[in-house]
């Protein structure tokens, strides 16, 4: 009987419904057809009037993807973190995901849940929902049509102040906790024949040379001088905004194999706490791939091209360009405008002025605080138009070792501040051209247990072979090798 009865009840219910969105939307077609539009948009302008009364909260969708590239949005992975901890605290179902890979776990609220948040006195809500895929599919990967997204519901009275502070105080909160639990990555691109949906463009090694700035042997006010241009880019998100120009900087590095570039970009990187980019240029076909492949990069990154020489046509680049202009001054127009096209479309040899146009178009419109790094043996043969002041902000060579270098390597490697032997190498460093990485391997103990002096003066046999002519000669030809930041298997 009880059955019966909830049966019944069930069934006028749905009848009910029915019978109600029926009428609704016949009164409503009646409204649209017979009424005047401007007595319709007075209706429409009071019912919402009404609605607001009855419910008077506005809400604000932040989705996960964005933009024509559907790139991740910074302003969700933000809230995720932001909402991290509160949701520890009070929802009910949590959701796991590994951080510092597989290091230490991070836990967010689950699929439907609210947790409440309150900002100078004024309380608001965020819920964590997903639309699923309309038709069923079965497949191993996440559904391509699953849409992850937060809304925020708060007072329309607290409008002004929610958009203008709170949620600044969310980005900025959420951003920093980002940065403390994320791993720093080395990223290489991929051949841009490999790329698809489940290949991506940059694949990417935990970050984890130990190189530093105490360890860099150089000199020691050249190096605080690069320490403050760095220091001062960091900080100067508000400068650049105030005088229009795009929040990053260009460094060229030059000076014979073994002068401690590489390095040098690592202790950048670890000083700034930035993930690196290791762009390899020889995998790209056009400057659409490589457009495609810095879009894919984020901020408070490091891009480096190392050993431009060995990855670009450079030499000649304005030689051949006056060729092409006295080419073409024999064309017709037309036939001038399809050659142009096609040299910038399909032939569209990757050029270092063509990187660098990139780099200021992109980086201008999109997102600050990134670093590009050249690296180069041979500064000479660089189109002097390209490495001038503008497009590249500071020259850093690189040379030989120099006794305070040295003193440096010392200190690294035989934990020494001082000994009898230093003058004399102070002496012949002086007179020789030896590189750091050549200095350094002669103080690396060749057996358990060798000594500082038997290291030193193994050095100073060294020096001495070098002043006679007997050292490898730093300008020698090469082609690109793997860069030296690479230090573990990518995933
Ligand atoms: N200035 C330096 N300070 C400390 N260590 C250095 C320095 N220069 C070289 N080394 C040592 O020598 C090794 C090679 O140096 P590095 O790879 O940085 O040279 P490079 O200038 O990048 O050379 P290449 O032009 O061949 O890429 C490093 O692993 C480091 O141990
Ligand atoms: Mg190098």
């Amino acid at each position: 009987m009880d059955d019966f009865l909830s049966n019944l009840s069930s069934a006028m219910a749905t009848f009910t419904f029915f019978y109600s969105t029926a009428t609704f939307v016949f009164i409503y077609a009646m409204f649209r057809d017979h009424f005047p539009q401007h007595l319709q948009d007075d209706i429409q302008k009071y019912g919402r009037k009404l609605v607001n009364f009855a419910y008077p909260y506005s809400q604000i969708t932040f989705d996960e993807f964005t933009g024509e590239y559907m790139r991740r949005s910074e302003a969700f992975t933000a809230i995720e973190n932001y909402l991290s901890d509160k949701s520890v605290v009070s929802a009910k179902r949590l959701k796991a995901d590994a951080v510092k890979d597989g290091q230490s776990l991070v836990l967010s609220m689950d699929y439907h849940e609210e947790v409440a948040d309150e900002f100078n006195g004024i309380k608001v809500w965020w819920s964590s929902n997903r639309t699923t895929p309309r038709s069923f599919q079965f497949s191993v990967y996440p559904a391509v049509d699953e849409k992850r997204y937060y809304k925020l519901t708060f007072h329309n009275r607290h409008k002004q102040i929610i958009t203008e502070s709170y949620l600044a105080s969310v980005m900025n909160e959420g951003k920093a906790i980002e940065q403390n639990n994320r791993l720093r990555k080395l990223y290489t691109n991929n051949p841009s024949k490999d790329w698809n949906g489940f290949n991506p463009k940059w694949s990417y090694v935990a970050f984890e040379h130990p190189a530093s700035f105490d360890t860099l042997a150089m000199d020691a006010n050249k190096k605080q001088e690069i320490i403050n241009d760095i220091n001062k880019f960091k900080m100067g998100r508000d400068y650049y905004q105030s005088i229009g120009k795009a929040w990053k900087r260009g460094y060229l590095l030059y000076g014979p194999p073994g002068t401690g570039k590489s390095t040098m970009i690592a202790a950048m990187a670890n000083h700034l706490e930035y993930d690196v980019y290791d762009l390899e240029l020889t995998a790209i076909k056009d400057n659409t791939e490589l457009r495609r492949l810095l879009i894919d990069t984020s901020g408070k990154s490091i891009l480096v091209i190392e050993d431009i020489d060995c990855s670009l046509d450079l030499m000649g680049e304005r030689e051949s360009k006056k060729r092409k202009i006295k080419e073409d001054s024999d064309m017709d127009p037309i036939s001038k405008k399809v050659k142009k096209e096609m040299e910038e479309t399909t032939d569209g040899k990757v050029t270092l002025s063509g990187v660098l146009n990139c780099v200021d178009g992109l980086w201008s419109s999109c997102g600050g605080e990134r670093i590009i790094i050249f690296t180069t043996n041979y500064i000479e043969n660089l189109d002097p138009a390209l490495i001038r002041r503008g497009r590249m902000d500071l020259l850093i060579e690189m040379p030989f070792c120099c006794f305070e270098a040295f003193k440096v390597l010392a200190k690294n490697y035989l934990k020494i501040n001082s000994h009898k032997l230093f003058e004399q190498i102070g002496e012949l460093l002086g007179k020789t051209n030896m590189t750091p990485a050549d200095v350094a391997e002669n103080l690396i103990p060749k057996f358990e247990g060798e000594n500082v002096e038997l290291r030193l003066n193994r050095l100073i046999e060294a020096l001495k072979a070098t002043k006679n002519g007997g050292a490898r000669r730093p300008n020698q030809k090469r082609k690109r090798r793997n860069s030296n930041l690479t230090n573990k298997k990518k995933k």
